[in-house]
């Protein structure tokens, strides 16, 4: 039996299909989260970052907040339809006065992509950032000093490199067999890699 939807819902997902959706995805540390701030401030795009999404569900003591928080502190993936529904929410709160979204940190598993399709839409690309292990560790170390994030630490860092290379490798064949990948080495200076990523983004505009 199909979902019952209000009409309101209807043309929210009608306006979904129609707004520019850019995954972006990359290890931690990669710089999603600083290459999506400065592609913000040209373009004016939304950034929903499923890491700030979900720290958010955290901090409010939820239930769910307290279901994913060791999982988050242990560098696991959070289940799909929790953090899917919290990305839905977001993007259906915002989507009455957004130019297109930003989507950082997801999808993480080809499972979420594909999920991601049949509930919202599909991304118009999907922009990865990559650098090595080293510059990740390095890079979350660095930040580990200001950030006070519980994840930010040389054994969490271990667990989330190990995530992301064991469930990242199936979504870069999909995308790329259906020619969305758009890959942007990130082993420099950020402003350089920023160069990059207007590249890939002013062909889609
Ligand atoms: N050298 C260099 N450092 C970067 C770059 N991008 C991000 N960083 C730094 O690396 C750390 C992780 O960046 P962040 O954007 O949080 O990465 P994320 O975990 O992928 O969201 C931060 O301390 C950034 O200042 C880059 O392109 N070059
Ligand atoms: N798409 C996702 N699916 C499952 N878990 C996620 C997802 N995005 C973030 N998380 C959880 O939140 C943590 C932090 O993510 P994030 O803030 O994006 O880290 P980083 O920016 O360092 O890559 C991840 O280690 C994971 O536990
Ligand atoms: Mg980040």
């Amino acid at each position: 039996m199909g979902i019952c939807v209000s009409s309101d819902e209807k043309a929210e997902r009608e306006k979904l299909k129609k707004t520019k959706i850019i995954f972006v995805i990359g290890g931690p540390g990669s710089g999603k989260g600083t290459q999506c701030e400065k592609i913000v401030a040209k373009y004016g795009f939304t950034h929903l970052s499923t890491g700030d999404l979900l720290r958010a569900e955290v901090a409010s003591n939820s239930p769910t907040g307290s279901q994913i928080k060791d999982i988050m502190q242990n560098g696991y993936l959070v289940p799909l339809e929790i953090v899917l529904k919290l990305l839905r929410n977001a993007m259906l709160q915002k989507i009455n006065t957004c130019k297109g979204f930003l989507i950082d940190g997801y999808p993480r598993e080809i499972k979420q992509g594909l999920e991601f399709e049949k509930m919202i839409a599909p991304p118009t690309i999907v922009l990865i950032i990559t650098c090595s292990a080293d510059t990740m560790k390095q890079r979350i170390m660095k930040r580990a000093a200001t950030s006070s994030r519980a994840d930010d630490n040389e054994a969490t860092i271990v667990n989330r490199l190990e995530t992301y290379f064991r469930s990242t490798d199936p979504i870069i064949a999909y995308y790329e067999k259906r020619g969305l990948l758009r890959k942007v080495p990130a082993e420099g200076d950020a402003d350089v890699v920023f160069n990059e990523c207007c590249k890939v983004i002013d062909i889609i505009l």
